[in-house]
């Protein structure tokens, strides 16, 4: 047995984690992982077969981190310090404290030795190198990436500019150890790569647990039971050879998701999706009535499912594509003591509640074609603008041969720009057909012949071009 393994073994008895028929093991291509001792078969009708318990107190989550700042003075004024708090800044602050290993009355449980388990080497977007970067120009993780390593940096800041004032941590964090911003950032891939979302605990860190790993077919499953431990459980119906791998699933993520989170792709899933951005017209003077009322980033989503239809959802593209003629207004009104809100009016109806449902809140309006007509041009436009990023430009070419780059993130990032490309190929001729269909529609051809006569009306009244020719 290795000896890594073996000190695995014994940190997870020092800890109380029962385990029955499986063993960590190095697995080709991903890391760690778990596999089965023994020939492993349950019924689907048999009662779960556990595998591994995971005492409550190892979990680790903002519960937890609370619970260690009132335990440890230390901690605590670190804790307090920094803020506004969520369940992840409250466990990278924790795993940050165990990093830089302050002695005595930060020791806790068992992340201090569990670290040594957790990869230290760069795996995740948010890790590589500029010009690693720089190979997923045009994907949909262009932006993300750019925007969380903003966030990171800010966070980072924040951190140091906070615990700089306390004269304990400023000393250990920034004098002696000298924790830098590489490491904030490998914390939140820990975080992002190894959180799970347990069914009462909420989203935490599971030490043992987290070296499962992914498969869209999986194995194996987790979950709590009344004494709130986490048990690890065969699924029913699995049947497993000694020596293979058991898995659970990370979760039914895009192909940019999984290599955002995890730095990898899963090269068995044949469906895929996408997210991209949506701006409003630049020139519509009602897009900031309209990002507000809807309230939250306006996105297109595109998806291909393994049978190959195809899907497209915007509700902010169909709030965009409509304009005062067409019956939407925005009102403030203003209540008793003064106080004004904005309100959303279609056709005369407040739907201040319903700007994410105009797809149907157009169906009986007397030109509905001709607005969702206008909706599936412009989602048309941003996919087929998105494909052109797409195309590699001479920069990525050169980056996919330069040795210095990663072979690991030249692959994954071609995976994802062919993943990608696929889907919005397949979108947009969907939204093509859809597009020709709705122009052959009656009420299509009659509003598009009335446009053009009222155009041909101006024109012939327009001889001078003067302060009112707005063209
Ligand atoms: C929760 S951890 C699992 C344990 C991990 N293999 C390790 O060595 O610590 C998640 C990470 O495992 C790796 N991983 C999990 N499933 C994978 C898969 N199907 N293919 C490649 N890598 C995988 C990825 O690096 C991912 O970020």
């Amino acid at each position: 047995m290795a000896v890594d393994t073996q000190r695995f073994t014994l940190l997870r008895r020092l800890h109380g984690v029962d385990v029955s028929d499986i063993d960590l093991q190095k697995v080709e291509g991903k890391g760690w992982g778990i596999v089965t001792t023994e020939d492993l078969a349950t019924e689907e009708e048999d009662e779960a077969r556990s595998l591994m318990t995971i005492p409550h107190e190892l979990v680790l989550n903002t519960t937890t981190v609370e619970t260690y700042a009132k335990e440890s003075r230390n901690f605590r004024d670190l804790y307090e310090a920094i803020g506004p708090k969520g369940n992840r800044l409250d466990v990278l602050l924790f795993l940050l404290a165990q990093l830089a290993g302050s002695g005595e009355e930060v020791v806790s449980s068992c992340w201090n030795d569990y670290r040594e388990f957790l990869p230290h080497e760069p795996f995740l977007p948010t890790q590589w190198s500029e010009n690693e970067r720089a190979l997923l120009a045009g994907t949909s993780l262009e932006t993300a990436v750019h925007a969380k390593l903003l966030a990171l940096t800010g966070e980072f800041e924040s951190v140091r500019e906070k615990s700089s004032d306390i004269p304990f941590w400023n000393d250990l964090l920034w004098i002696k150890k000298g924790v830098k911003l590489q490491d904030w950032i490998m914390l939140d891939a820990w975080y992002r790569s190894r959180c799970l979302e347990l069914p009462k605990s909420g989203h935490s860190m599971v030490p043992f647990l987290d070296m499962v790993n992914h498969s869209s077919s999986p194995t194996a499953y987790y979950d709590e039971n009344s004494k709130e431990e986490v048990v690890f459980s065969l699924r029913p119906g699995a049947r497993l050879s000694k020596g293979d791998e058991i898995t659970i699933s990370y979760g039914n993520k895009s192909a940019a998701e999984m290599l955002f989170s995890y730095g990898f792709l899963d090269a068995t899933v044949e469906s895929g999706s996408l997210v991209l951005p949506l701006q409003p017209f630049p020139d519509d003077p009602l897009r900031i009535a309209k990002l507000y009322a809807f309230g939250e980033q306006p996105r297109i989503h595109v998806s291909v499912d393994e049978q190959g239809i195809p899907k497209w959802e915007s509700p902010f593209a169909y709030l965009m594509c409509l304009n005062e003629e067409d019956g939407l207004e925005f009102r403030l009104l203003q209540d008793v003591e003064g106080n004004r809100e904005m309100k959303v009016f279609w056709q005369e109806e407040d739907v201040s509640d319903k700007a994410k449902d105009f797809e149907a809140l157009i169906q009986n309006h007397e030109i509905s074609e001709v607005l969702k007509l206008r909706v599936v041009t412009v989602v048309q436009g941003c996919l087929q603008e998105q494909l052109e990023k797409l195309e590699p430009s001479e920069e990525v070419a050169a980056l996919q041969n330069d040795p210095e780059i990663a072979e690991d993130c030249k692959r994954t990032a071609t995976a994802l720009r062919r993943v990608e490309v696929a889907v919005l190929e397949t979108v947009v001729e969907e939204l093509e057909k859809e597009s020709t269909a709705l122009s052959s529609t009656e009420s299509v051809i009659a509003y598009l012949a009335s446009m053009e006569a009222t155009h041909s009306d101006l024109v012939e009244g327009d001889t001078s071009p003067g302060e009112d020719d707005f063209s």
